[in-house]
């Protein structure tokens, strides 16, 4: 199964459209023991309410070498559960490095399901990590239209239009009529952008993040989805990984009314 497969199924059987995402920040705990605790913690009681989750790479990296141990059992555990692994890590580069990561994060040992990408080196860039995902039964999210206030300074005037036009011609060339293995990332925080570009990229999955702590809500996400309840997954870390300091409990219960928030969003559509 791929990976878009694997998440449109939790989709229809869990009736769910989110995507939980791990940020551990170190800050937040006593030790390294504490956070590795608490992040597998999180993920095993959110998991129900999953679609996927999306490791944010930058915070395991940020440990050095526990940081990887860690993001192995993060990986290994999320399996166990039956939830596809988004790692967040926004590569992009050169031919030759650019299949470097491609290798290391969608097909060698701390790989992933899928990786969000980043296409502003060219769309030539893209082609080993399409490569690596067709390969692997896997997903790219290119960075379309990212969920910081900031974005337009450089991805304005038709460039997230540009992109999302390169992302439908890669999943043309994919057999069949479903969601294809190039996935787009917009943020939550554009939803009048929305429907416009879930009409640009119809085999395209849609990671939408900035639910909670950067200020999108679920009630304004319908658009980005088919009429069928499928196609784009709502992102969420801190509003979940710490709903209430470290409290689990806590997160999974904002997991859970998240997914609610997303299926009543849908209800009313
Ligand atoms: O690719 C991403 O997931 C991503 C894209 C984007 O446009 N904006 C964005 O915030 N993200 C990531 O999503 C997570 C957002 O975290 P919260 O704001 O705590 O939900 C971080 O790991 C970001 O790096």
């Amino acid at each position: 199964m791929t990976f878009a497969q694997a998440v449109t199924d939790r989709t229809r059987r869990l009736q769910t459209r989110l995507c939980v995402g791990l940020d551990p920040r170190l800050s937040e705990y006593r030790d390294l023991d504490a956070l590795r605790s608490h992040t597998l913690d999180v993920l095993e009681a959110t998991a129900p309410f999953a679609a996927c989750v999306k490791p944010q790479l930058a915070f395991f990296e940020a440990l050095g070498l526990p940081g990887f141990t860690l993001l192995e059992e993060v990986c290994a555990q999320a399996r166990t559960l039956g939830l596809p692994v988004l790692l967040d890590g926004k590569r992009g580069d050169i031919g030759t490095t650019a299949a470097a990561y491609a290798q290391g994060w969608l097909a060698g040992a701390h790989a992933g399901d899928a990786l969000t990408v980043n296409p502003f080196l060219g769309f030539a860039t893209l082609t080993p990590f399409v490569e690596a995902a067709r390969a692997n039964a896997g997903a790219v999210f290119v960075l379309v239209k990212t969920s910081n206030p900031g974005q337009d300074d450089l991805q304005g005037e038709g460039i997230s239009e540009r992109v999302a036009a390169e992302i439908a011609r890669l999943n043309a060339q994919e057999a069949g009529d479903g969601y294809a293995s190039v996935g787009a990332v917009v943020g939550a925080t554009h939803p009048g952008d929305l429907a416009r570009f879930r009409a640009a990229m119809p085999r395209a999955l849609l990671l939408l993040p900035g639910l909670g702590a950067q200020g999108a809500r679920a009630a304004d996400l319908a658009p980005a989805f088919h009429s069928d309840g499928t196609g784009a997954l709502a992102s969420a870390s801190r509003a979940v990984q710490y709903a209430a300091g470290l409290d689990v409990v806590a997160g999974r219960e904002a997991a859970r009314t998240l997914r609610d928030e997303l299926n009543a969003a849908l209800a009313q559509a």
